[in-house]
Parts: structure tokens; sequence; C-alpha cells
């Protein structure tokens, strides 16, 4: 029987630099899973393409897919709403593909209630002066939208506890070597081999 892939959920605050590591780690070599668009009623952006950057649907669309349960998870983020539409990647994960979720707290949550062996890695700052720096440094924000995500970013911080890895984004390239590297060695965990080796054993 195929193995199954490994579902890797990586989160963190705003601003912290999920979508630069995350661009970096597809772009670059010695990865070799999938990444799945997520769905969201956010406008699209110049440049964006839809079914690349996002699936981007209207409210009534998406929330006939949550109705229909095609949702692993989604979550209202700044008025609109994001999620992981499922076909994709439970098809994925049945022909033994990893596939990667890049996504908000909340959705994260929800994912470890459905797939508690999935592997959560949350992405931190430095420091949140340098998590200020970035989030000024992009300029689509206001001080007061600013404001409010650093707030909000204090209590995504506390939720780290949540995941099994918390890796630091001080460099892109860095972060994403650590990304990689805890990927596969999440392949390697005793209990995720064992069953190929109990007909030797039992
Ligand atoms: N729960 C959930 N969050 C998502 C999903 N896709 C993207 N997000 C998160 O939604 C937030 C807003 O994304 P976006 O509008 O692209 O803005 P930006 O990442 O701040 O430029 C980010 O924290 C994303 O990681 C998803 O499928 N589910
Ligand atoms: N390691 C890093 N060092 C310095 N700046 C970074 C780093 N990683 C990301 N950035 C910058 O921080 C800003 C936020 O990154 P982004 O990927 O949009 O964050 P997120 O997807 O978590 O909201 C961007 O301007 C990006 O270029």
């Amino acid at each position: 029987m195929q193995e199954r892939g490994l579902l890797i959920v990586f989160s963190g605050p705003s601003g912290v630099g999920k979508g630069t590591v995350r661009k970096e780690i597809f772009e670059g070599h010695g990865h070799d899973f999938d990444y799945s668009v997520s769905m969201t009623t956010r406008p699209q952006r110049p440049g964006e393409v839809d079914g690349v950057d996002y699936f981007f649907r209207t409210r009534e669309e998406f929330e006939e897919m949550i109705k229909n349960g095609q949702m692993l998870e989604y979550a209202e983020y700044v008025g609109n709403y994001y999620g992981t539409p499922l076909t994709y990647v439970n098809e994925t994960l049945d022909s033994g593909k990893d596939v990667f979720l890049e996504i908000e707290v909340q959705g994260a949550l929800q994912v470890k209630e459905k797939v508690p062996d999935g592997v959560f890695i949350f992405l931190t700052p430095p420091d949140l002066d340098e998590l200020r720096d970035r989030i000024v440094g992009r300029g689509t924000d206001s001080i007061d939208v600013i404001d409010q995500r650093m707030e909000k970013a204090r209590e995504e911080i506390k939720l780290m506890s949540e995941y099994d890895y918390a890796v630091v984004n001080d460099e892109v390239s860095k972060a994403a070597e650590r990304v990689k590297k805890i990927v596969e060695a999440e392949h390697f965990r005793v209990d995720r081999v064992i069953g190929k080796y109990r007909a030797m054993i039992d």
C-alpha cells in the first residue's frame, strides 16, 4: 500500500516572513512536497494569479464550500475568509506526496484537531521590534493597522506552544533550510516507519 504523505503546517504571526520563506523553499531544490493553494474572498492584488496565489472566490461561493464540508479548515482574517480546500490535500497525501500549508494560527489549530500527526512548524521573528520593522518595511499598512497587527502578533506568538517546531526567521535562506531539514527528519520518526517493519518483528 502507498504510504501517505506528511501534512506540513507552516504558520506564524503576520509579517514574520511566511510568504517569503515559503517562496524560498519552493523556488529552491531539496524539497519534495506540494503547495496547497488556499481559497480566499479577499480581492486579488495586482500581479496575483487565480489558482496560483489563491483561488479567488466570492463569499457565497466560499460559504457554499464550507456548507458542503469541502474545506479542511478556514478562518476569517481581517474581514475575509481564507481556507484550505480538502480534496487537493487528501488526493495528494493519498498519492504519497507531502503537502505544505501556509496558514494563520486559527486554521492551524483546526488542522491539528483533524490531522494530529501533521507536522506543525511555527515561524518566529528574532524579536518584536524586528517584526514591527518588517511590517512597516512591507509598506502595506497604516500606523493604526500596524498596531493592530502587532497586538494580534503577541496573541499568535502565545499559541506557539501548540506547535512541534519553532523556526526563527533571522535570514530567509537559513529559515528555509531549517524547515526542509525538519520535514526530512520527520520522515524517519519511528512512529511513522514502524508499520513497514511489523511483518519482520511480529
Ligand atoms: N487559515 C488560513 N489562513 C490562510 C490561508 N491562506 C492564507 N492564510 C493566511 O491569511 C493571512 C492573510 O493573508 P494575505 O491576505 O495573503 O496577506 P499577507 O500574507 O499578510 O500578505 C496570512 O497570515 C496567511 O498566512 C488558509 O488557507 N487558511
Ligand atoms: N529574514 C528576513 N529578514 C528581513 N526581512 C524579511 C525576512 N523575511 C521576510 N522579510 C520581509 O518582511 C516582510 C513581511 O514578509 P511576508 O513574507 O510578507 O510575511 P507574512 O507572509 O508572514 O505576512 C516583507 O517585506 C519581507 O520582505
